[in-house]
């Protein structure tokens, strides 16, 4: 793969909501991301007509029972009632054991299509640049890959497993009534018009509504999840009641999307018992009047009230159905909007180039980049840097040095220009071959709940205890590490809590010196530490930093001090470069103000 110098890369493309794909599409793109939900399809549906079948031998046997058996011209033929009541006893059987087969398949296929959506969805979260993620509130994008698939896990056990039933029973019970009396059949067809007319219309309606409640849904568990995630910065500024607010806010808003969809159902729900009442009365009423005219037996019309029944119960179960169906939808294209929207930091796939091993050479060429909608906050970004050079990257908060940082280590792609690693553009680089040889440290190191040495493994997952310890004495920490209860088997707690935020810095440390990186590229922390360990951390860092290129984003003047190279940001344009001692001596420059408020805040 080439890509021009300058070639506009995508940046941090919106996680798409899905909401523009029709129900049908909706179904057919879901199907061809999950094929398991459908393999075997074909037993299932022949175990669900066999159970369908299965139903109408009951009313069959009632009215062979009572015009033939019964009614018998030479007075009742007992052996035939016999007979029927077998056939019954058999039919009850067959509907039983066809049931149970076509419920167990589908309950077997959902739930492994499910695993599938599910693992499929949580990898592409991760597969989505940072940016991309971003889009979204993280909470509301948990819903996406957790309630939402439950609510087409919901659907597909239950309500396809009624649909599949229900659409079945009305066709055998439409078939046979008309078979026993056509005028009957019309009649119950009739008393259902309005329902079946209607049901497009509140399909509609009923997936407007839905939509609007699993977006409610994802923006409360946002609502609720940020509260949990910043507990002690809603405590310490003891702003309970606001961030209470804002939740009861996110519960109204999905309580109100509820119960207008609930609305939906409720109509369509009585809707359908007026036609179930009305066609039983029609049934009897005109059964009767056929009955007095001789053109219909007892037993016809008391099969016909089974018919009726078998008719009712899955036309009115599927008003129920059509309403879980818009919710699962809904719900299915927020998870199929994830699964395509593209990730757009790719892997270069097979023609992908991989670095060799040692210090890298830096090379920005015209780097330009713009957050999605926003405006430059990088400019024309045209740097060098020698394999094995040690650069500090300065400049005001707000100036671009984090930006930078995510270009380099590519978490993000530039709008244009072209970022090298010894001559190559990054995204020709294989992403096993970046992520070996290129490691960004942020100032705040993510640690897992874990102990220390599984957390320092992130940097190298095959590492043995014995490695971890090397490592720490290599970066002079290994008294550090003894001196904790169980060594590196300590546990660090959520977000590595029980850890001091220096501690947390020297795990992040020897995660990053196990992954052994060409170039090291570190956000340094800003959070104040004792002065031990401010010592500890400063030569594990130099160790850190020896034989290999290193950038490091300074927010201490004291490391753009010791640096070969320091470039000056300052709104998004590399404004002075060159050494310390060159550049404090350039007066009126940005440098020179940044140092000397430094140095009057810190007193050197
Ligand atoms: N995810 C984002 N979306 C939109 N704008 C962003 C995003 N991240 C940063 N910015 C904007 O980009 C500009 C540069 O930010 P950046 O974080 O690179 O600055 P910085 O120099 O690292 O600041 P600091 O020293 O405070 O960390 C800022 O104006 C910031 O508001």
């Amino acid at each position: 793969m080439s890509l021009r110098p300058g070639a506009t890369g995508p940046v941090g493309s919106q996680v798409s909501s899905g909401e523009e794909i029709g129900a049908v599409e909706t179904i057919r793109r879901g199907i061809a991301q999950t094929p398991e939900l459908v393999h075997g399809i074909g037993w299932t549906l022949f175990f669900a007509v066999v159970a369908s079948l299965g139903q109408v031998i009951v009313p069959i046997a009632v009215q062979q029972t009572l015009d033939r058996g019964l009614n018998a011209p030479g007075g009742p033929d007992l052996s035939f009632v016999t007979w029927m009541g077998v056939a019954a006893f058999f039919g009850l059987v067959v509907t039983s054991v066809a049931s149970y087969f076509m419920t167990s398949r589908l309950f077997t296929t959902s739930e492994r299509g499910l695993a599938t959506l599910r693992t499929k969805a949580f990898r592409h979260i991760h597969d989505l640049s940072l940016l991309t993620q971003s889009t979204e509130r993280r909470g509301a994008l948990v819903s996406r890959v957790t309630s939402d698939v439950d609510q087409v896990s919901q659907f597909l056990v239950y309500g396809g497993l009624l649909l599949v039933i229900s659409v079945g029973q009305v066709l055998v019970a439409t078939v046979i009534m008309a078979v026993y009396s056509w005028q009957l059949c019309l009649v119950v067809w009739l008393c259902f018009a309005p329902l079946f007319i209607s049901i497009r219309y509140f399909q509609r309606k009923l997936s407007d509504a839905y939509g609007l409640v699993r977006r409610q849904a994802g923006a409360m568990l946002s609502a609720v999840s940020e509260p949990v995630v910043g507990a002690s910065v809603v405590r310490s500024y003891a702003v309970q009641e606001r961030t209470q607010d804002r939740i009861d806010e996110a519960i109204d808003g999905f309580k109100a999307a509820s119960t207008r969809a609930q609305q939906f159902t409720v109509i369509s729900f009585s809707l359908g018992g007026i036609s179930a009442g009305l066609a039983n009365a029609g049934v009897l009423v005109i059964g009767v009047l056929l009955g007095l005219t001789g053109e219909m037996t007892a037993g016809t019309v008391l099969a016909f009230a089974f018919l009726v029944t078998l008719f009712v119960g899955p036309v009115q179960m599927g008003t129920q159905i059509i309403t879980d169906a818009q919710n699962a939808i809904a719900s299915w294209r927020r998870v199929i909007g994830i699964l395509e929207t593209p990730a757009d930091v790719v892997d270069p796939g097979e023609d992908a180039t991989h670095l060799p091993r040692g210090p890298m050479d830096v090379r920005f060429e015209d780097v330009s980049f713009a957050y999605p909608g926003g405006p430059l906050v990088l400019r024309d970004v045209d740097l060098e840097f020698r394999a094995g050079t040690r650069v500090a990257i300065v400049g005001e908060t707000g100036s671009g040095k984090s930006t930078f940082a995510k270009l380099l280590t590519r978490l993000m792609d530039p709008t244009t220009g072209r970022v090298l690693l010894d001559g190559v553009d990054v995204r020709e680089v294989a992403h096993s071959s970046l992520r070996r040889g290129v490691v960004l440290v942020p100032q705040e190191g993510f640690l897992f709940d874990d102990t220390i040495a599984a957390n320092v493994r992130y940097g190298r997952l095959e590492a043995t205890e014995e490695e971890i310890v090397r490592a720490a004495e290599e970066l002079g920490l290994a008294d550090w590490l003894a001196g904790l209860p169980s060594g590196v088997r300590t546990m660090v707690g959520q977000r590595g809590e029980s850890l001091s935020a220096g501690e947390r810095q020297l795990v992040a440390l020897l995660r990053a010196h196990l992954a052994d990186p060409d170039l090291l590229v570190l956000d340094e922390a800003t959070s104040a530490v004792d002065p031990e360990l401010e010592v500890r951390i400063g030569r594990a860092l130099e160790r850190l930093m020896t034989g290999r290129t290193s950038v490091t984003i300074a927010h201490r003047l004291s490391t753009a001090e010791q640096a070969d190279e320091v470039v000056v940001v300052d709104a998004g344009r590399v404004v002075q470069r060159g050494s310390h001692a060159e550049l404090v001596t350039q007066p009126d420059l940005p440098y020179a103000r940044l140092h000397a408020s430094w140095v009057a805040q810190h007193g050197r």
